[in-house]
């Protein structure tokens, strides 16, 4: 494997490449957003340029489609593809129930549309994502920005009333400027630090008025692959509840390093 990547650039790498084995020739693919989902793009692409595997990708993002059109993917638009084989997505955190949360990127609403409409999620990850309770990673709601603030309040009064403290949510920036999701909406970071009930939490959020979708997603990850940087992954599949460790074949001469500059 290329010296240069970081361990967990590799762990990332490791998981992608386990999780490209889901993908058969004709298959319609989901293809997920951030730095991992990214290593399966690339592994995607170089399939598909050496062995001739034959699929269509839908994007979760702008920059997934701009990627994987630029390695030689076809992607196509959801309403074309209209029902999805399998998609493989990255996370930021993963619980023992496989419940997720996701939206680190920003890019969880297509995320949630695109997972829901597949027969599959399988989601990539390194070892730094298992967390016994969700939500010391900041969960992200994508809001509307009219009268985003007023959303905000209600947010609050909402957490107060589960009894979970969300005094401290943040608009995301970028750079000087508030971020925009590829729907021109805006995120509100929730700092919750710890998630008892993800499924109480997800419906209140999703019933107030302003509020697009939320990065929690439960009951939507069929399989989690957790990469290591000595080629090792494990693989867990919650509907046959199985739990594997596997040695993942890596080729250290793989051109998709050099493609990334690694
Ligand atoms: O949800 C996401 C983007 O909206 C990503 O999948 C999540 O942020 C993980 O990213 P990375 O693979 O770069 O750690």
């Amino acid at each position: 494997m290329s010296a240069d990547l970081n361990p967990i650039e590799k762990a990332k790498y490791v998981s992608a490449r386990r999780a490209v084995d889901y993908v058969e020739d004709g298959m319609r693919v989901g293809l997920g957003t951030g730095s991992t989902a990214a290593w399966m793009v690339r592994c995607l692409a170089e399939m598909v340029r050496n062995d001739g595997l034959n699929i269509t990708g839908v994007a979760t993002s702008t920059r997934t489609a701009e990627l994987a059109t630029s390695l030689g993917i076809k992607v196509v638009d959801l309403n074309e593809a209209k029902w999805l084989d399998v998609t493989i997505d990255g996370a930021d955190e993963f619980d023992d129930n496989l419940t997720l949360i996701k939206g680190g990127g920003g890019a969880l609403l297509q995320e949630k549309i695109v997972a829901t409409a597949s027969d599959k999620m399988v989601v990539i990850t390194d070892p730094t994502k298992h967390v016994k309770t969700l939500g010391a990673f900041p969960l992200p709601v994508e809001v509307i920005p009219f009268g985003w603030q007023t959303t905000q309040s209600l947010i609050e009064k909402a957490l107060v009333d589960l009894d979970v403290d969300g005094r401290n949510i943040t608009l995301r920036l970028n750079q000087d400027a508030s971020f925009r999701t590829d729907e021109g909406n805006l995120i509100l970071d929730l700092h919750l630090e710890r998630l008892e009930d993800a499924q109480q939490v997800s419906h209140v959020l999703n019933q107030i008025p302003g509020v697009v979708e939320n990065g929690l997603f439960i009951n939507l990850c069929d399989v989690v692959i957790v990469g290591a940087a000595d080629g090792s992954a494990i693989v867990r599949d919650i509907n046959n509840g199985t739990v594997t460790n596997e040695q993942v074949a890596v080729n250290e001469s793989d051109s998709i390093f050099t493609d990334v500059g690694g």
